[in-house]
């Protein structure tokens, strides 16, 4: 029962439509949902954690809808995004508040296991509004755990997370995958989810860009044309010696700051790389800058879109 199947999931609020068309099958292990801002990360999670209906199509786990469905939730654990709206309670009584909305049937053993589980049983007896960013995540986590559900899922969960609560928290997210539940976490950074996720999933503009494991995705990011600034000490006999390379699309010379430089759009940056330097030398040029043009995420998901 720890498998999540969105099958033609959409979800659009008015005009705007946040989700569309998104089939997906989630399944034990960590998963990375990795898009931009305002790709539908947050009300993809909401749908799968049964809090919000789809437009159209249907979340299912273990083959039941999830939409106000008390036997899922018993299943899901849900770590929002948004803070813990109740801070001046203890990170005891708050964890305790969600084991008693799950009408456990030990509530106060259940909260110690889940503070224990996320390192939090020394704070535990101090108000949320004392903690760090990482500890209020932890909190938010350890009500998410209190019922030892099957599937979690987390919403940017590293957001505003110092370096190293960020490793105790993919520790944890780690951990939880390898005990056999399905835990799926959202993130706008591409190393936060190569870090620790088994298998990711790509969301760009409400739409399923592309599905698989870390490496199949980096390659689809690798291999599509990338752009490059070179500047050099002879920038057009640079540009026509490019011009021959069966790596390089195309060459164009420009003068954005007065000084002239090179851009260069490439098909393999492997090959680019290693040619680059070479017939520099052949040519006597000296190479003083290259840096990539479109090297930010928001280019690499707009390809994976396109193609
Ligand atoms: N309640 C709402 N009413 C209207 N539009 C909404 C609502 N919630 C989300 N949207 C819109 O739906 C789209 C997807 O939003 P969503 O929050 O799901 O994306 P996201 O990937 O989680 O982004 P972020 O990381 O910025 O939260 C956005 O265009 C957003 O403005």
């Amino acid at each position: 029962m720890t498998d999540l199947v969105l099958t033609d999931v959409s979800r659009w609020y008015g005009n705007v439509v946040a989700v569309n068309d998104v089939s997906m099958a989630i399944g034990p292990g960590v998963t990375g949902l990795l898009g931009p801002n305002g790709a539908g990360k947050s009300t993809l999670i909401s749908m799968m954690a049964g809090f919000l209906e789809p437009s159209a199509g249907a979340v299912t786990l273990g083959g039941a809808s999830v939409w106000r469905n008390v036997t899922a939730y018993k299943e899901l654990g849900l770590v929002p995004e948004r803070e813990v709206s109740f801070s001046y309670l203890t990170g005891r009584q708050f964890v305790a508040a969600s084991a008693e909305l799950h009408r456990l049937r030990d509530p106060r053993g259940a909260t110690q296991a889940a503070l224990e589980e996320v390192a939090l049983v020394e704070a535990a007896d101090r108000p949320i509004s004392t903690y760090s960013k990482g500890m209020r995540q932890r909190a938010k986590l350890a009500s998410a755990l209190v019922h030892e559900p099957g599937v979690l899922l987390l919403d940017e969960p590293f957001n505003g997370v110092d370096p190293r609560q960020r490793m105790h928290l993919m520790e944890l997210l780690t951990r939880m995958g390898e005990q056999g539940r399905t835990v799926l976490f959202s993130s706008h950074i591409l190393e936060e989810v190569e870090h620790i996720a088994r298998h990711v999933e790509v969301v760009v503009s409400g739409r399923h860009a592309a599905s698989g494991d870390f490496g199949a995705i980096r390659r689809l990011m690798t291999d599509r044309p990338t752009h490059y600034t070179v500047r050099s000490s002879d920038d057009r006999r640079l540009a026509a010696a490019l011009m021959g390379q069966p790596s390089v699309r195309s060459v164009a010379l420009a003068a954005p700051t007065g000084t002239e430089e090179v851009h260069v759009e490439v098909t393999d940056m492997g090959d680019f790389a290693r040619a680059l330097p070479a017939l520099a030398r052949d040519a006597g040029i000296t190479v003083r800058e290259l840096r990539p043009t479109d090297e930010s995420l928001e280019s690499v998901f707009t390809y994976l879109v396109q193609s």
